[in-house]
């Protein structure tokens, strides 16, 4: 059991918010935050880790109940380390097609050897809107980008991600599949061993 009975979920992402419910399971009550906004709060932070903690503060303080978000993204080697924290903004708002297609285009010459990435994950849990210790945990997972979209589950960069371990995208993996090995799956591995669950 969680040190708490209910926990809202602080993500407005319906791919993320199935894959966090899938992996919590029924160890706690969940409800989302748009139950209590529909309004998403504007991510400032120059890191993950600043803007989970934003998000989770927001849903804590709309909801009155502890916290959890996720703020995640997309690295790509050849490109510094973007789109990064601006991954879901990557092509301006509009949308994940949008954001793919304008990454396949920006790696179109560039061969498989320097097209390495990491999915980067971090959750903060809040207890309370105001909690001067949020719980952070990081997840990586590492593949490369693939030059054509390959695969149906999933959301997001899903169907641009190789998974050297399984030989396939991450869209063309079950969702069982990617909820034991993603950046997701790593970080709430960590959550769980932090509050004792593990
Ligand atoms: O902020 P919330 O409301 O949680 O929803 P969001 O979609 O805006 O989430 P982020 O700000 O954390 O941006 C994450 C971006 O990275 C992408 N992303 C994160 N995890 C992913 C995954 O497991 N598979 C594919 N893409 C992922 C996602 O599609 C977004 O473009
Ligand atoms: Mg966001």
């Amino acid at each position: 059991m969680m040190p708490f009975n209910e926990l809202v979920l602080a993500s407005h992402n319906a791919g993320k918010l199935k894959e966090l419910q899938a992996m919590l399971g029924d160890s706690v009550r969940v409800r989302s935050v748009a139950e209590f906004s529909l309004e998403e709060p504007e991510e400032t932070g120059l890191s993950f880790i600043e803007n989970a903690i934003l998000k989770a503060r927001n849903a804590s303080r709309l909801s009155g109940l502890p916290a959890l978000a996720d703020d995640s993204g997309l690295a790509v080697d050849f490109l510094g380390g973007a789109p990064g924290i601006y991954s879901a903004r990557y092509a301006d708002g509009k949308g994940d097609a949008a954001n793919n297609a304008k990454l396949l285009d920006v790696l179109k010459d560039v061969p498989d050897a320097e097209r390495g990435a990491q999915f980067v994950c971090c959750l903060a849990l809040v207890r309370h809107a105001d909690d001067p210790l949020p719980i952070i945990c990081e997840g990586l997972w590492h593949g490369r980008i693939l030059h054509a979209a390959q695969g149906e589950h999933g959301f997001g960069y899903d169907p641009l991600f190789w998974v050297p371990e399984r030989n396939c995208s991450s869209a063309e993996l079950p969702a069982s599949e990617k909820n034991q090995l993603s950046h997701r799956a790593r970080a709430m591995a960590l959550l769980k061993q932090r509050l004792g669950l593990a």
